[in-house]
């Protein structure tokens, strides 16, 4: 087994479930200089087997059929859906070693859970990425059980930062509440251009040509926020002329009653309730 700080790049890792989000981490890794020998996933999918095999990873249909490293695994990412925990975990636990660190990514399951499933491992971190991991802009909140050290925080960190941002948390119960804000919220904004589209299309604009300007203006006003300095506030202030068809927009969506705030945070709850319903 590497030391935690060399296993940035070196050491082995093992990743159960390599679909949208464990596949956005193996790609971010590869990209940032790992040898895909290294890694070591578990997926029934034969596709994605294939696809990761041609990359230079090692590949199993189920946890009987991985060959275990000299030394073990320093690290097991867990990437299956909540619903797949019971029929995934178990039969990995024999591949967990006494000094392996688990990074479950799985909304909802929470650290006491992976214990149980994994024949209770010390070294435990939640993280929730978002999908623009796909493309190196993610960011990933995440929780540390006390039992870690130093180099396995630096060791998670070295890993999620291969796919975007990383911030951590000390309370793991505010993990359901960094899901339903930037696990979840890629889909919000998504569907902002969905909402858009239909209400250019209702004030006369063709599909296409509502889609376009919506998509576009969300994009460009992302790319604005990040290229600028300023805040959010001031970025809607400076397009928003007195009296004008921005400041008649917004007396709609900023209503204290009916507007976005309140509905935004309608919807951010339901998330993170359905993160705590899922821990069960
Ligand atoms: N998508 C997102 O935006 C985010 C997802 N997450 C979390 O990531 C996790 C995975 O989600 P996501 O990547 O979207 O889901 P996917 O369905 O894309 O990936 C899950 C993968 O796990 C495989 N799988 C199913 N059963 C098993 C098993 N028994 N052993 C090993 N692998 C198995 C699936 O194969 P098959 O398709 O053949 O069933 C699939 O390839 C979830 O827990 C989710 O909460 C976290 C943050 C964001
Ligand atoms: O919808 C879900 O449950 C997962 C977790 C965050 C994003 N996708």
């Amino acid at each position: 087994m590497t030391s935690a700080s060399e296993a940035g790049t070196a050491g082995q890792l093992l990743v159960i479930g390599a679909g949208r989000m464990g596949g956005a981490m193996i790609e971010g890794w590869i990209a940032r200089g790992r040898d895909p020998h290294s890694i070591t996933v578990i997926d029934p999918s034969a596709d994605g087997r294939a696809r990761l095999q041609a990359r230079g990873v090692r590949v199993a249909a189920d946890a009987d059929a991985v060959a275990m490293p000299d030394g073990g695994f320093d690290v097991l990412v867990v990437a299956v859906k909540p619903q797949n925990f019971e029929a995934a975990l178990p039969p990995a636990a024999p591949l967990v070693g006494p000094e392996t660190l688990v990074v479950s990514v799985a909304a909802g399951k929470t650290v006491q859970t992976l214990r149980d499933l994994l024949g209770h491992p010390r070294k435990v971190i939640r993280a929730m990425p978002n999908t623009p991991a796909a493309i190196g802009r993610g960011i990933t909140g995440c929780y540390a059980v006390p039992e870690t050290e130093g180099g396995d925080r630096a060791l998670a960190e070295t890993l999620l930062s291969a796919v975007g941002e990383v911030v951590w948390i000390e309370d793991e119960g505010l993990i359901d509440a960094v899901t339903a804000v930037s696990g979840s919220g890629p889909a919000y904004v998504f569907h902002m251009i969905e909402a858009m589209t239909l209400a250019g299309e209702e004030v006369g604009l063709p599909h296409e040509t509502a889609r376009r300007l919506a998509r576009a203006t969300v994009i460009g006003a992302a790319a604005l926020a990040d290229a600028s300095s300023e805040t959010e506030t001031a970025l809607r202030e400076a397009v928003t002329s007195p009296a004008g068809t921005t400041a008649a927009a917004l007396s709609v969506l900023m209503d204290r009653q009916v507007g976005l705030p309140p509905l935004m945070a309608r919807a951010v709850t339901a998330a993170r309730d359905r993160g705590r319903e899922l821990a069960g």
